[in-house]
């Protein structure tokens, strides 16, 4: 068996709102796969599913080859699930509070207590183990949910947004644990925001964009799917007055703003042939220009591009209805 995930037309209706409106993906054993969206575009309620902790409207998820709503118990013990807020207790210690997750999933004595002991040098907990659980900071809390959601091992990580709210360097510690992990052969599964980090950390992506998957591959392959319909990016800095660069580009038919930064911004040119007119446009119209050079897209530019590009009507293919495989659920 090859895959460690296999979601096969999910779909998952709050009442209208079609939240997840069939998806099928896969992720082979020991990979890492990114799943990015906007808000709201359904990565929680499918993050949700897998972990067994919502029912489908309709489709199946199978977890190293078992359905997750006939064999949720099964599926439970091969998944580490980290969600995006979780709760701890008040008045527990680190110690205390990985104690009461390793007994609640049955460890007892010795097996106990190396169970806790590896997880807590794995996340780096040792030097917080008598520290209220509650009262640790948002670095530390990721951690302590990491080794949570690994006390029992699982072959299957499920990660929810772990690095909203990080600082760079408890980022950095965190893709460093993620990768430990995917070379010891798990199968990650990690939702963010942030794209070019994903990229780094990743071996595949997945996009989605109100409820239906609109990518899925490695981050060269999304950067060169989009370069047929993608503009060029070009760094433009003013000797002053940056906020000329944004009035400016609102006068000019070819290029507009994507980002405003200290001495001006970026800009984005989308027919190529009209990229050299743009900055002679630029010193006619008497912007003190200083500098101005190409820049690579990122992979913020192709996802951007990918959705106007969905927007303007190139539709996905939608695959149709399947019939019901569970029952239908009430919202
Ligand atoms: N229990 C629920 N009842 C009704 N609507 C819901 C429920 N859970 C989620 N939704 C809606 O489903 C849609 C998808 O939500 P979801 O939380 O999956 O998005 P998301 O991609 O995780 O967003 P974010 O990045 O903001 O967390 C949203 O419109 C949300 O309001």
């Amino acid at each position: 068996m090859d895959n460690a995930i296999v979601v096969n037309q999910l779909y998952r209706y709050f009442g209208p709102l079609k939240a997840v409106d069939g998806i099928s993906f896969e992720v082979p054993h020991g990979s890492v796969c990114g799943f990015v969206g906007a808000n709201g575009a359904g990565k929680t309620t499918t993050m949700r599913m897998m972990a067994t902790l919502d029912y489908p409207t309709m489709g199946n998820v199978e977890i190293c080859g078992i359905n997750v709503v006939n064999f949720p118990h099964q599926v439970r013990s091969l998944i580490g699930w980290m969600p995006d807020h979780f709760g701890n207790y008040e008045h527990m210690t680190v110690l205390e509070y990985l104690d009461f997750y390793a007994r609640a999933l049955g460890y007892r004595g010795k097996e106990r207590q190396t169970r806790i002991q590896e997880v807590m040098e794995f996340a780096d907990l040792i030097p917080l183990a008598d520290r209220p659980s509650n009262k640790l900071s948002k670095g530390m809390t990721q951690r302590l949910c990491l080794g949570r959601s690994l006390i029992h091992d699982p072959q299957v990580l499920i990660m929810d947004e772990p690095a909203a709210g990080l600082d760079p360097k408890a980022r950095v510690e965190l893709k460093h644990l993620i990768r430990i992990l995917a070379e010891e052969g798990k199968t990650i599964f990690i939702s963010s925001h942030i794209l070019s980090e994903l990229g780094e950390m990743c071996d595949s992506l997945l996009f989605i964009d109100k409820g239906r998957i609109v990518h899925h591959g490695d981050a060269d392959s999304l950067k060169h799917s989009t370069d047929a319909q993608g503009g060029l990016y070009f760094d433009v800095q003013l000797l002053d007055n940056p906020q000329a660069l944004s009035d400016w580009v609102i006068t000019s038919p070819y290029a507009e703003l994507v980002e405003t930064r200290k001495h001006g911004g970026r800009i984005r040119v989308d027919d190529p042939q009209a990229a050299s007119s743009v900055l002679g446009s630029m010193i006619k119209d008497g912007l003190p220009v200083i500098e101005f050079h190409k820049e690579q897209r990122n992979l913020e530019d192709a996802f951007i591009d990918m959705i106007d590009n969905l927007n303007e009507g190139n539709h996905i293919q939608v695959p149709p209805m399947p019939k019901p495989t569970v029952p239908i659920q009430p919202s």
